[in-house]
């Protein structure tokens, strides 16, 4: 058993002890499976909320009413949800009510893909009523039972058919990509940022060139934010080495600049954090600007800085499908003068002193000046050295009036 799995064991333990049934789910059994890194490790239990609360002596009530108690062991957080199979469902979102059931295959029937309705106990076992484990031998999504009936339930299940996709390069069964034709108006149900965080999780997967096709062959694509007319920019997206980039800003920066809309209003259409939406926009500027005159100046690498630099061109070698400079570009930025502002050995009270003028936006321009010659070796990064040059700058200045 993996050591994620072996260190909350003494939950499952105490569960147990106490007359309740207790077992590992969801995406950690599956990726354990998988010889894939684990992520959260999940429990479901028989007991009641109320019997998790009373037997842990920290846990925290995170969706209660959803059956969930988060229990917080050695200092990790464990998801213990009690059995449940989902009530009715009002507007194909989050179940109206949710039923507590006695039994663990209850609970898996009502799981999204036979691959994630698999549950391990104590000892290992695993008690795989739906064939997961089959499917992922077979590398196959599928969903448990009707897929018509899961993808009602919960139509972001059809946004995490595809992400599972490109995590994991399996295809999708024929009937769960059936359904997913005939229910994608579902999706216009769900919130904004739950179809946000499965669409990142997709662009930024190892096999999200498999992913793209389906976005168009399922027809998912036009329920999704600002894609609806972008077929044909969808269909070539996947000729490109998307597994060159890092990070969810490149995979974002790609995205938009492929399908060459504003980067402002579509991706606040897609409800982004402004940190993402600003760092992705920078980057689309960036990238705009080396790609028409294709070179890194001196102003460029500093503007874009150690920060923006990489992330630009990472993206412009992946649109070129060449290596990307990342480190050659990195030692070209350490060695110019100063790589930001701050680093200037003046400032606006020095300038203001040597000139003896009042405050004003002329010593904001003055800055700009001595960033620039500095930065182009013009003058040394000196406050003397500076000074002087300033001051023979101003003069010539004075005589040219
Ligand atoms: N819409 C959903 C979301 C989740 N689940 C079930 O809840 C489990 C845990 O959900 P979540 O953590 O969201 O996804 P994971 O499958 O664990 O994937 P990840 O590794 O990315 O967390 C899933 O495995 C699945 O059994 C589901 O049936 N339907
Ligand atoms: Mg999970």
């Amino acid at each position: 058993m993996n050591e994620k799995f072996r260190q909350a064991l003494p939950i499952i333990e105490t569960l147990k002890r106490h007359g309740h049934e207790a077992y590992f789910v969801g995406g950690a059994v599956r990726d354990f499976l998988l010889d894939r890194p684990i992520g959260d490790v999940d429990i479901a239990t028989s007991a009641l909320p109320q019997e998790v609360i009373s037997l842990f002596p920290k846990t925290v009530p995170v969706g209660i009413e959803h059956g969930t108690v988060m229990v917080i062991y050695k200092g990790t957080s464990y998801e213990v949800t009690t059995f449940r199979t989902e009530g009715r469902y009002e507007d194909y979102r989050r179940p109206a009510e949710v039923t507590f059931v006695r039994s663990l295959e209850e609970d898996l029937k009502r799981r999204d893909f036979t691959m994630n309705a698999i549950a391990m106990n104590e000892r290992g076992e695993l008690i795989d009523p739906f064939g997961g484990k089959a499917a992922l031998e077979k590398q196959l999504i599928e969903t448990v039972g009707a897929a018509a009936e899961r993808f009602s339930e919960d139509a972001l299940r059809m946004m995490r058919a595809l992400r599972f996709v490109s995590q994991l390069g399996f295809s999708l069964a024929v009937d769960t990509k059936q359904a997913i034709e005939q229910h994608g108006h579902l999706l216009e149900k769900i919130a904004i940022e739950r179809i946000t965080v499965e669409f990142e999780k997709m662009l930024c997967g190892p096999f999200v060139h498999q992913a793209f096709p389906l976005l168009i062959e399922t027809n998912l694509f036009l329920y999704l934010p600002g894609l609806s007319e972008k077929k044909e920019p969808l269909a070539k997206m996947s000729a490109y080495q998307w597994r060159r980039l890092h990070d969810r800003i490149e995979a974002w920066a790609l995205f938009v600049y492929l399908l060459d809309v504003d980067p402002h209003s579509f991706l606040r259409k897609w409800k982004l954090p402004n940190h993402v939406i600003r760092d992705v926009s920078v980057c689309l500027q960036g990238l705009t600007e080396i790609r028409e005159k294709d070179d890194w100046t001196i102003d460029r690498l500093y503007r874009y800085g150690q920060k923006y630099m990489p992330l630009i061109e990472t993206v412009r070698a992946t649109l070129k499908d060449e290596s990307a400079a990342t480190d050659e570009l990195a030692a070209r930025l350490a060695a110019l003068p100063i790589q930001e502002r701050k680093q200037l050995a003046v400032n606006g009270n020095d300038v203001m002193a040597w000139f003896g003028r009042e405050r004003g936006r002329w010593i904001a321009e003055t800055l700009e000046t001595i960033e620039r010659a500095v930065l182009h070796g013009e003058v040394k990064n000196e406050k003397e050295a500076i000074k002087e040059w300033l001051l023979a700058c101003n003069q010539k200045q004075e005589k040219n009036c």
